[in-house]
């Protein structure tokens, strides 16, 4: 074949319109934010309206707007906030891996700016913006300094007794309460307080109380609402229009007032301190950290924070989802093989996962779903979401703790990878992850070896509240064993 020949059949090839799909691939290579599609973006308002009564969707539903938004623009989406600033959304499993794995020494994750904020107009209290909100070298020393204690397994090791304890007033607590037909009215409110006086014990190495029959003491009630409305205002200053920038909102408002009721609680927690306390290896090892003294208190505040809203809702979710299951729950209660509930667990964190989403910020260009991302992005891996598509996991919507078991295991696992990451990923990963992994199953069994747990509803209401939450009041039956 001559040269004209090629360059004729090339001519004809272009003329009628094909193209080799090679060269439509590269082709469809975005390389602008503007081009990645979602909801109109008004000029310096963004996409906020979209929770707004014009737009339908409400922040405390925010996981069904994304699910409407991959369904009506495909598996990445845009939102802009104000200055029209891109967030994009990302859903499918080979963009997720790529952005988690391009992390390098100082990941970033936007910052709950509205703490950072007020963080630093009290440097009386706080040298920087702590573990969860601080970037680069800081967010480095103080990882390095915080967290060997508590993510070590010989530490964890010596919580659980204590644990098993704890679960053991929990269970005498729901025996007092429950009504006539072995109703509990709020679990919500008994799980919290379970998540209260677990962090307590494990930060300052004592028993408080929290469980105690006769009444919620003073301080777990007043720290308990705190730190609710610590997380519904950190939602609201987050996803809301960024006000408070400009002058005290009322979120704003109540997210400094809730800071300052934790710190001043976790102060008088301390004040308290006994001589159990002092031997506590973690209050110990954050006593000793070679940190500013003032980001020792608030270490303190932070670990007890996120840890009794989490380990809360995490519980009820997961009673929520074995109470369909009475065989699930007989195989629990006679089981001395943890590998069961272990998959328990990691099919509720499919299902219904505290943490729904994790946001990076770029640190290298990304070709993500044919859209050339840039460094310095916000970029949300919608984790939750992609857990519940067809495409990754058989059968995604049923409860189905089999799948990590026996021949279906190595399947799963695989297709697990970068997408089931409750609790994050990486070196920003969650510090407490070890020693939830090591405590939700002892709570569990303990649970289930005293009763039989059912539940009216299928499915539990979730509501957005910075993490995702049940919708209270949670109604539950235990029946005693
Ligand atoms: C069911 C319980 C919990 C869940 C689902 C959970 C989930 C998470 C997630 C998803 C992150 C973000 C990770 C990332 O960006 O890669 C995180 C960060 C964090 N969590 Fe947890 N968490 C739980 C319990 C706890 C507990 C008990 C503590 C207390 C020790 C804790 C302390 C923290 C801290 C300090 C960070 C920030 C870490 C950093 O940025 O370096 N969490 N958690």
């Amino acid at each position: 074949m001559d040269i004209l020949t090629v360059v004729f059949i090339g001519l004809f090839f272009l003329m009628v319109g094909y193209r080799p799909p090679w060269w439509s691939k590269k082709q469809q290579i975005c390389t602008s934010t503007s081009q990645i599609p979602g909801p109109i973006s008004l000029p310096f308002l963004g996409t906020y309206w979209t929770f707004s009564w014009i737009g339908g969707y409400s922040l405390n539903k925010v996981h069904l707007f994304y699910k409407d938004m991959f369904q009506k623009y495909g598996p990445i989406i845009k939102e802009e906030a104000l200055w029209n600033i891109p967030v994009i959304s990302i859903v499918r499993r080979n963009d997720i891996e790529k952005v988690l794995k391009t992390s390098g020494k100082f990941p970033i994750r936007p910052p709950t700016e509205a703490i950072a904020y007020y963080r630093k107009s009290r440097p009386e209290r706080y040298a920087s913006a702590g573990l969860v909100n601080e970037q680069g070298e800081t967010w480095a020393h103080l990882r390095a300094n915080l967290t060997k204690d508590i993510t070590s397994p010989q530490t964890i090791a010596t919580f659980l007794p204590q644990v098993a304890a704890i679960s053991n007033d929990l269970c005498a607590l729901i025996k007092h309460f429950r009504q006539k037909d072995n109703k509990i009215d709020q679990l919500e409110l008994l799980t919290r307080r379970l998540g209260l006086e677990v962090m307590c014990t494990l930060v300052l190495g004592r028993r408080m109380g929290f469980l105690l029959p006769e009444g919620e003491t003073d301080i777990a009630r007043r720290l308990r609402i705190a730190v609710h409305h610590h997380f519904l205002s950190c939602r609201d200053t987050y996803y809301g229009l960024p006000l408070w920038k400009l002058f005290h909102t009322s979120s704003y408002s109540h997210l400094i007032d809730s800071e300052e009721d934790i710190y001043n609680l976790a102060l008088e927690l301390v004040a308290n301190a006994d001589e159990a306390t002092k031997e506590s290896i973690i209050f110990e090892s954050i006593l000793k950290a070679q940190i500013d003294e003032r980001e020792k208190t608030a270490a303190i505040v932070d670990f007890i924070a996120s840890g009794i809203h989490t380990l809360g809702n995490t519980l009820v979710f997961l009673l929520s989802l074995i109470s369909q299951r009475k065989d699930v729950q007989e195989e629990i209660a006679a089981n001395e093989n943890s590998e069961y509930i272990k998959a328990c667990i990691k099919e509720t964190f499919r299902l219904l996962p505290t943490a729904f989403c994790l946001a990076r910020v770029l640190e290298k260009d990304l070709e993500l779903s044919g859209h050339l991302v840039k460094a310095g992005n916000v970029v949300v891996c919608q984790t939750g979401l992609a857990c519940r598509d067809p495409e990754n996991f058989s059968r995604p919507n049923e409860f189905l703790p089999e799948r990590w078991l026996g021949e279906e295991k190595s399947k799963t696992l695989a297709s697990s990878t970068f997408l089931l990451l409750p609790f994050g990923c990486g070196k920003r990963q969650c510090p407490g992850r070890r020693f939830i992994e090591q405590s939700l199953p002892v709570i569990l069994k303990e649970l289930v070896q005293n009763f039989i747990i059912s539940y009216d509803k299928k499915n539990v209401d979730i509501s957005f509240e910075f993490i995702m939450a049940p919708v209270s009041p949670v109604q539950m039956s235990f029946e005693d064993r």
